[in-house]
């Protein structure tokens, strides 16, 4: 429901800034139909093997380039700058920017999510958590061998991630800022001296985005650091203090829907009128985008990586099967925190651009449906994409790429075809680990289909090959744009445009189901294969002296 008189349109803008693009979208709430929408592709810098940055300055310039030419269309199609009424920001997660306080400029590249340059740093995070544990277990008298035996839980790393949810890895922001001072002395005097603030790209966006130079962030991105409280959704002192840390440079942590501040600085005529009102995680924008609303509901963005959440209500839910404990949404100061599962596929449209960019086998990622429907199978090859590792359920930072089955009658298609195979086994492992840990939990999936969007879900090849790997359908939404949906959502929640969530729920219709065309037989062989697979790909990047994380 809203507040708004239905017969004077209101519109809110979204703004979705992705691993590889930058998208502005003015949606009418009244039904989520796309009024203007702009949309610009930043550089990704590969300065070493398993190194991402991005420029954090130019993020921020094509943010502003996207909101000034929607404007400018939303003028030219007659409406009104009254009728706009708030932004909503929906970001790539754990992205690590530090820049300084006073020039607002950044002090280093971004480090990307998906940048595995940490993997000394978590593990001297885990020798140091052993080493305290070491040190408690000679005060208390009690023996190693009782402590291995101990159960799984016992491990320190473990508490780690009951304090935060998540495992200690290179994914997480907190271990990107924790490098980025022990490498960069100039990093570590600007933060230490309190000159430096460090966010994720929602913070960075709304510090040169607003007014007020807001330095705040909301509780899902918080909640991909590593250094929030998932429960109090406070920066926690005991891993601020592990991490070297201090809590003068972070952001305040702020609900998913109220206002920030005020627009700025883009020179169009939005500038001083426009409150930013909605922040999420891009993953977390997509739940809400999804109607994933409620305990149970699930649903899919296969975007660079692929990232399946599961809402398990106002509970946050452990994982026994490799899966992160993360806020889902809280839509308002006062509104009660929402948590969620969540399994992280690293390599899903990176793998497509892979094939495109890199080995130049197919002529662009849109392509690689036609080229992979060519052929019926993979002609049993298995492609497993490791090159950060596997993220969930497995969490090995030793893992790298491998094809293994080839024969002299492999194609071109069928590593394609591969590729795409790729995503949906590692989805369908993540929605039975989800499966499971609800279950543990006492409840239940919801959906009798599993919700999908991103930029990749537009290939139907591979939402038919999901639906036949999950045994399940899969439902593509009308608009394909959810993460931008759930900003503006939570914007027109956060500027009292919307007055409940029904108001979101309404928003979502089907625009296709895939239905499974294949039978449990097949799918468990192929499944089989698969698992197979993965096992060739695990310990591979061993010269580094790796261990796989926890
Ligand atoms: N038709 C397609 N088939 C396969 N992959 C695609 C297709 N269209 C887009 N992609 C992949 O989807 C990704 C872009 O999706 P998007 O949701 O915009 O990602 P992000 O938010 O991570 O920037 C790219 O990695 C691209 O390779
Ligand atoms: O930008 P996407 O869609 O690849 O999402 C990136 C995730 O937020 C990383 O955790």
């Amino acid at each position: 429901m809203t507040d708004t008189n239905s017969a004077s349109p209101c519109y809110v803008l979204a703004l979705d800034q992705g691993t590889t693009s930058t998208r502005a979208i003015l949606f009418d709430t009244s039904d989520a139909t796309v009024a203007a929408s702009h949309q610009r592709e930043h550089r990704q810098y590969f300065p070493q093997p398993g190194w991402i940055e991005h420029d954090a300055e130019e993020i921020l310039e094509q943010a502003r380039e996207c909101i000034r030419v929607v404007c400018d269309k939303a003028c030219e199609a007659g409406i009104s700058v009254e009728s706009v009424k708030a932004v909503g920001i929906a970001n790539q997660r754990e992205t690590t920017v530090v820049w300084d306080r006073e020039s607002g400029r950044p002090l280093h590249r971004a480090l990307v999510w998906s940048d595995i340059r940490t993997r000394e740093t978590c593990r001297a995070l885990m020798a140091e958590v052993d080493g305290a544990e070491d040190h408690k277990r000679r005060r208390t008298g009690r023996t190693a061998a009782a402590a291995k035996g101990a159960d799984r839980h016992d491990h320190p790393a473990d508490r780690f991630r009951e304090r935060t949810g998540l495992p200690i890895s290179t994914y997480f922001s907190g271990v990107k800022l924790k490098w980025l001072m022990d490498h960069d002395p100039s990093v570590r005097d600007a933060i230490l001296s309190g000159s430096a603030l460090f966010g994720t790209v929602d913070s960075w966006l709304l510090y040169r985005l607003t007014e007020q130079r807001a330095h705040v962030t909301d509780v899902t991105n918080a909640s991909r650091t590593l250094l929030m409280d998932l429960q109090r959704q406070r920066w926690d002192a005991q891993l601020l203090q592990a991490f070297g840390i201090p809590e003068s440079c972070l952001p305040r942590i702020c609900s998913s829907a109220e206002v920030y501040g005020t627009l700025s600085g883009t020179g169009c005529a939005w500038d001083g009128r426009l409150p930013i009102a909605g922040v999420l995680g891009d993953q977390h924008a997509a739940m809400v985008g999804q109607a994933c609303l409620h305990v149970g509901t699930a649903k899919c963005t296969y975007g660079t990586g692929c990232f399946l959440m599961v809402h398990t209500g106002e509970r946050a839910v452990p994982s026994a099967h490799g899966l992160l404990t993360t806020a889902a949404f809280r839509l308002g100061a006062c509104a009660p925190m929402h948590y969620a599962l969540e399994g992280s596929v690293a390599v899903a449209g990176a793998g497509v651009q892979w094939l495109a960019d890199h080995l130049q086998i197919v002529g662009s990622v849109k392509e690689a449906e036609q080229v992979a429907a060519s052929v019926p199978d993979t002609g049993d090859v298995y492609l497993v994409p490791a090159f950060s590792g596997l993220f969930a359920p497995r969490w090995r930072s030793d893992a790298r790429g491998t094809i293994v089955g080839m024969t002299q009658f492999t194609r071109r298609a069928h590593l394609v075809r591969a590729m795409l195979e790729q995503v949906c086994f590692q989805t369908t492992e993540v929605l039975r680990a989800a499966e499971s840990d609800l279950q543990q939990a006492g409840l239940a999936l919801e959906h009798d289909a599993l919700r999908v969007d991103g930029g990749m879900a537009a290939n139907n090849l591979l939402m038919q090959i999901q639906a036949d790997l999950l045994g399940m359908p899969v439902v593509r939404p009308r608009v394909g744009e959810a993460t931008a949906l759930g900003a503006a959502a939570a914007a027109a929640i956060g500027a009292g445009v919307f007055t409940d969530m029904e108001a979101v729920r309404a928003l979502w219709q089907q625009e296709r189901e895939f239905t499974p065309q294949i039978g449990a037989t097949e799918r468990q062989a192929r499944h089989r294969r698969w698992s197979q697979a993965v096992e060739r790909s695990l310990g591979w990047a061993v010269e580094d002296g790796d261990e796989d994380e926890k």
